[in-house]
């Protein structure tokens, strides 16, 4: 059992880890240990893999290996997601919306997660249910950061990990904000760099976001 409280304080912990969190959609498990191990060594230890993918949960496993890093799982829907994500070894979770059974399924299994919220409105539902860290998903076809700006000025009790067409050009819009404490994006991960296994580009990426500063 976790309660909301002590889930969001883990969260906030996570997301002070690094300015940003990697968003993996990872399609060969082969890439697990590699892609975190060039993460981890660029700087940002906290791994969101998406459970997109036929071979997320291995992934997942294969990663928690991985010294330094801090692995959880993206994309959880379901209660069932839930107990695979822990049963791989997912120290937390993120979603994209979030549901009462969703929040009970996490609450129960003891995973800290990173609920989903993209209105004030469902940012005050989970603010009632106990959770004050969420992620503003998404965020920028929910109007970025002036959106984020402008929930905070009623809420700003609530800290955020805004997720979803973030990448270098507009990270800092958010970073900036007071009711930001990190940022979740793809773009450190590119499908193609992994294909191509150029984990030194990837770690050049991860580098590159973990030197950005926030507040
Ligand atoms: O799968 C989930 O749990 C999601 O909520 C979606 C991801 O956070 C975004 O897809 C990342 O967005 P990009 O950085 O724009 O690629």
């Amino acid at each position: 059992m976790i309660t909301p409280a002590a889930s969001s304080l883990e969260a906030e912990k996570i997301c002070r880890l690094a300015p940003v969190v990697p968003v993996l959609v990872i399609d060969d498990v082969a890439h697990a240990a590699p892609l975190a191990e060039a993460l981890v060594r660029g700087g940002l230890p906290a791994l969101e893999v998406t459970l997109r993918t036929p071979c997320a949960l291995e992934a997942i496993a294969e990663m928690a290996k991985v010294e330094g890093g801090v692995v959880g799982a993206g994309t959880l829907l379901t209660p069932e997601d839930v107990a695979a994500a822990v049963d791989a070894g997912a120290r937390f979770g993120v979603s994209p919306g979030a549901t009462d059974r969703l929040l009970d399924a996490c609450e129960e299994a003891g995973l800290p997660l990173l609920p989903g919220a993209a209105t004030a409105s469902e940012a005050m539902a989970l603010l009632e249910r106990g959770y004050t860290v969420q992620k503003f998903f998404p965020a920028e076809a929910s109007g970025g950061a002036p959106a984020l700006k402008a929930i905070g000025a009623p809420l700003p009790q609530i800290s955020f990990c805004p997720t979803g067409g973030v990448s270098m050009k507009n990270v800092n819009d958010y970073l900036s904000l007071s009711n930001v404490l990190c940022c979740g994006g793809s773009w450190v991960a590119p499908k193609d760099k992994m294909l191509s296994g150029d984990w030194a580009s990837i770690e050049a990426l991860a580098a590159e976001a973990a030197k950005l500063s926030r507040g």
